[in-house]
């Protein structure tokens, strides 16, 4: 468990419920003389929000009774209204009129509507008065107003009857009276439609819709006195209203909708001042702040929706007031695990810690944080309170009675503006995260100009975090493409992010350390380059070459090099003002030499970086393509020569000039002086690498075509063809099964350039013969083999120890026919012999011990599985090689093509009889008959060689009288 095990001081003694629940006199917006203070104002201001802050309030009830209204001349009027009865309040009624200053006025463009005096009717009821009580109960909730704070009483006002076209035009109603701080209406059941109250205050709307219960309930609002409203225009029916004005009757203030606000921005005020003393000064006020909730949440019932109406209303205005002033609230479990002696009373040792802090919604935001010194409002979950938890150890010896309680409570996490960046790196315990919450800081702060600072310091913060993966000594400083996959996998989102941020917004420094601690593997994430390109637009090449470099330098292979530049480009281009300028030309020709220069520190090419290579010649000047790519393409392998010749060639479709084909000549001879279908470099590394980087049929086929193109067709016979013959015997045996069968049905499909028969009739060369004989041969004993030999009888070699016991056993191993046997024997004497002959390497026999009878037998029996294994492996293969056989022999376009080229052998080969098969050197070397052609073990491209196998050639080949020509071209280069 990780436990923080600190002392904690008491954030002073605040006598909780003693506080009175109106009393704002000793926590209004003075300055408050200490941290303490301020620390035990906040508390007890949120202490004293227990009722929502509302202005105005209504409720629907079907359940209140008919006031039993009657009319002066002892009519009663029945409800629902009817349309006769609303005609009798009329005809007695008055319009009603509003007050303006000192005046009563009617005006029928501001108020149209008709009234009674209370002195012109009565409510005959007698339980009215109790709906009444159970009206202004509800009121004095709905209103914001504590529990025993006073009394409250309502006057009876008026009867109001609207009509259709009836309405009231926005006011506020004048004061009829002392202690009078609200008004409060009751709409009986009497259908109509609009006539909908709007009350407003502080740019909050509160609409009172009694159309709505109009048929049958009766609805009621009320407002404070000073809030505007009006009732907007009746459009059919009557709206019946009685009006009452509400009465403070208690000593106490009366209370006002301003007075509900004000522990709110009370509390607004003190979490201002809380946060600037942080901001501002030194002081040892705590980073956030931990405010407890009246109940107690599971983890799964922690969320603003699911919170008891208590902590409901006091959450709700501390996440209003936190949108305001800029604090993020969460809600945690905070645990107290105090462990004490129950012998020494001395000895208590306390931890604490918050556990799951979730965001309003539940979504879990950290699973634990060792919280500050000072950040809990409330007074300790200990004092004076059952643990609720508790794990007596019992007497362990001379160590006590150690005993461990556990407290939890559900709080409030308050996390002010000033503190929000080190929260989420914990207060920099290293290494440790609030992934949401940064995401969330970088997004604000990118978008306020005004948080510039902060968020330059969110960055910094996040790319000086220790982390795990990069700090290990064994972080990966070598740059395949798998390493940066295992990168971008294991680099934390937030680093990426403040990266990115960093280098988005200009903060070279920050982001110069993101490049340094990832040895620059950074460079490659999605956006880098092509930002690097704008800043090389806007700032001048010189400030961003270096980073540029370090780019190129890490991509992993020579396409994403280019993909690199490529980004760098387009974020260049998209940025530059005057596309003309040189600055463009320059930074092109740069990075073309800057590519090459990368290329050449490469340690290893593979196949697809041969490619990658080929191509460059299309999009960098000539010159440079020639004098850079030769020496790097002379150093590698035959696949990678390969590839890149074939690419190379495959932009000019036969068509070189002179120069082009001085300078693949040489590359071209070079892979027929070393011809390897195997890359030596990839076989080391990985099995996977190494099917990747072979000659496949493919390749064979286009560098065939290429080599016929550049060099003369005698060539073939003389160099290449030995050359490929050479080259099996020691190819790999992946080599044979994935590329030798298809080179097979090339040729006899007459698709292989160079080994193409001019009539379906004609008998290929014996050269061509041996080679196809040589693949298949060395096909069959690579993946068909011997057939494995059985073992000659059941006689086994003997064990080492010489005792009795091991004596009859060694014997028993000796023995050519028994194989098996039984040996009753004591335990002791079993333990020996399981010694001597169990876990012994490469044995063909199992042990055991048989238990019915007495004393135990053990028991020892030879067994074949490996050989039976290896057999039914190797008739597998041969069954598979058959098949592959003679799927090839159906392949063919002209029958009995195969059996010409494998004649004599062709039946060995396909039943794949390998104990048959010629020896495969000797196959080769009989028929190496080119012996003027150099098959030098040097890898260089040495002008020597260079000239005399031309020389060899122009012998063959007498009306030739280019190449010598070429050559000397290409003795003129940097080669
Ligand atoms: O009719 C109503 O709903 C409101 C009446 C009113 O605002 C008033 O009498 O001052
Ligand atoms: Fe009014």
């Amino acid at each position: 468990m990780r436990r923080s095990h600190r002392k904690e001081r008491s954030p002073g003694s605040v006598e909780d419920e003693m506080e009175s629940e109106g009393d704002l006199s000793d926590s209004g917006g003075t300055q408050t003389s200490s941290h303490q203070d301020l620390r035990s104002s906040i508390r007890s201001s949120l202490k004293n929000i227990k009722t929502p802050i509302a202005f105005a309030f209504s409720a629907v009830s079907s359940s209140l009774p008919n006031p039993g209204l009657q009319l002066l001349d002892h009519r009663v009027i029945g409800l629902p209204l009817s349309p006769d009865d609303a005609q009798k309040i009329i005809s007695l009624a008055s319009p009603s009129p509003f007050g303006k200053k000192e005046e009563t006025l009617v005006d029928e463009s501001v108020r149209r509507c008709w009234e009674l005096q209370p002195s012109q009717f009565s409510l005959k009821n007698p339980e009215w008065g109790e709906a009444m009580s159970i009206m202004l109960d509800s009121v004095k909730t709905g209103l914001g107003i504590l529990k025993g704070t006073g009394k409250i009483s309502a006057e009876l006002n008026k009867l109001l009857l609207y009509e259709p076209g009836a309405f009231f035009k926005a006011h506020t109603d004048s004061e009829k009276g002392p202690g009078m701080f609200a008004t409060l209406v009751v709409c009986l059941p009497s259908p109509h439609e609009g006539g909908k109250l709007v009350l407003t205050h502080d740019n909050e709307k509160y609409e009172f819709e009694t159309a709505l219960s109009s048929n049958f309930s009766t609805s009621y609002a009320a407002w404070y006195a000073d809030i505007c409203h009006e009732v907007l225009p009746v459009t059919s029916g009557y709206r019946l209203m009685l009006t009452y004005n509400l009465i403070w009757t208690a000593d106490s203030i009366v209370p006002s909708h301003n007075i509900a606000r004000r522990h709110v921005q009370q509390l607004s005020t003190l979490l201002q001042q809380y946060n600037s003393q942080l901001e501002s000064e030194e002081n040892e006020l705590p980073p956030i702040l931990l405010h407890k909730l009246y109940h107690k949440y599971t983890e799964a019932n922690l969320q603003f929706n699911l919170l008891k109406p208590r902590d409901l209303v006091q959450v709700q205005i501390l996440s209003e007031l936190s949108a305001k002033v800029g604090f993020i609230i969460y809600f945690a479990t905070l645990e107290l695990t105090v462990e004490k002696d129950e012998e020494c009373t001395d000895y208590e040792e306390k931890s604490q810690q918050l556990e799951n802090i979730v965001d309003l919604d539940g979504k879990l935001v950290v699973k634990d944080f060792d919280y500050p010194e000072g950040a809990f409002l409330d007074p300790k979950p200990q004092d004076g309170r059952k643990a609720d938890e508790v794990h007596r150890q019992g007497w362990t010896g001379n160590e006590g009675c150690p005993v461990t309680y556990w407290y939890r409570d559900t709080v409030v996490v308050l996390v002010p503006p000033a503190k929000q960046l080190e929260f989420t790196f914990h207060f920099s315990s290293k290494g440790k995260v609030i992934e949401p919450l940064f995401s969330k800081l970088i997004k604000t702060f990118s978008e306020d100009a005004a948080q510039k600072p902060k968020l330059e310091k969110l960055c910094e913060l996040a790319l000086k975090q220790k982390l795990t993966w990069l700090d290990c000594p064994y972080y990966s400083t070598s740059q395949s493409h798998s390493d940066f996959e295992k990168f971008l996998e294991n680099t934390p989102l937030f680093f990426k992010q403040a990266a990115t941020t960093a280098l988005n917004f200009g903060y070279f420094e920050l982001f110069d350390i993101a490049s340094k601690r990832t040895n620059d593997k950074i460079m490659l994430m999605p956006d880098i380059p092509q930002k690097l390109g704008c800043w090389v637009a806007s700032k001048g090449f010189t400030t961003m070459k270096d980073r540029l470099m370090k780019g190129i330098n890490v991509a992993p292979s020579i396409s994403e090099k280019v993909k690199f530049l490529e980004s760098v480009m387009i974020g260049f281009e998209a940025n530059l003002q005057d596309s003309s300028s040189t600055e463009s030309f320059d930074l092109k020709q740069w990075s073309d030499t800057a590519l090459f220069s990368a290329i050449s520190q490469l340690s290893t090419l593979s196949k697809a970086d041969g490619v990658s290579l080929g191509k460059l010649h299309r999009t960098t000047d000539w010159c440079l393509f020639r004098s850079s790519s030769m020496p790097i393409i002379e150093r590698t392998e035959t696949v990678v020569k390969i590839a890149f010749t074939n690419e190379f060639m495959s932009t000019f479709q036969h068509d070189l000039n002179q120069e082009q084909r001085s300078f693949i000549e040489p590359i071209i001879c070079s892979i027929w002086r070393n011809f390897a279908f195997d890359s030596s470099q990839s076989k080391s590394v990985s099995n996977n690498a190494h099917i990747k980087d072979m000659v496949k049929g493919n390749d064979l086929l286009h560098i065939l075509e290429n080599t016929i193109t550049v060099l003369p067709p005698e060539y073939l016979e003389t160099a290449v063809i030995p050359a490929l013959l050479n080259a099996i015997p020691s190819s790999s045996k992946e080599c044979a099964r994935e590329v030798f069968i298809e080179v097979v049905r090339m040729i006899i499909k007459n698709e292989l350039a160079g080994f193409k028969l001019p009539t379906a009739a004609s008998v290929p060369p014996a050269l061509h013969k041996v080679f196809v004989q040589a693949l298949l041969v060395k096909f069959l004993i690579e993946n068909v083999g011997l057939e494995p030999k059985a073992p000659k009888d059941w006689s086994l070699p003997a064990g080492s120890c010489n005792c009795s016991d091991c004596t009859k056993v060694n014997n028993f191993l000796r023995n050519p026919v028994q194989q098996s046997l039984d040996f009753p024997c004591g335990k002791q004497r079993r333990l020996h012999l399981h010694q001597q002959f169990t876990n012994v390497s490469k044995a063909t026999y199992d042990v055991v011990t048989v238990r019915q009878r007495n004393p135990n037998v053990w028991r020892i029996t030879k067994h074949r599985r490996g050989y039976e294994t290896s057999k039914s492996n190797w008739l597998k293969n041969t069954e598979t090689a058959v098949e592959t056989f003679a799927k090839l022999k159906n392949d063919e376009s002209v029958n009995g093509k195969l059996e010409m080229y494998l004649q004599p052998y062709y039946s060995i080969i396909m039943k794949a009889s390998v104990k048959e098969l010629p020896d495969l050197k000797h196959l080769v070397s009989t028929q190496e008959t080119s012996k003027n052609v150099c098959l030098a073990h040097n890898s260089e491209i040495s002008q020597a060689d260079f000239k005399g196998l031309k020389r060899g050639m122009d012998e063959v080949d007498p009306q030739n009288h280019g190449t010598a020509k070429r050559t000397r071209e290409f003795d003129g280069t940097e080669v």
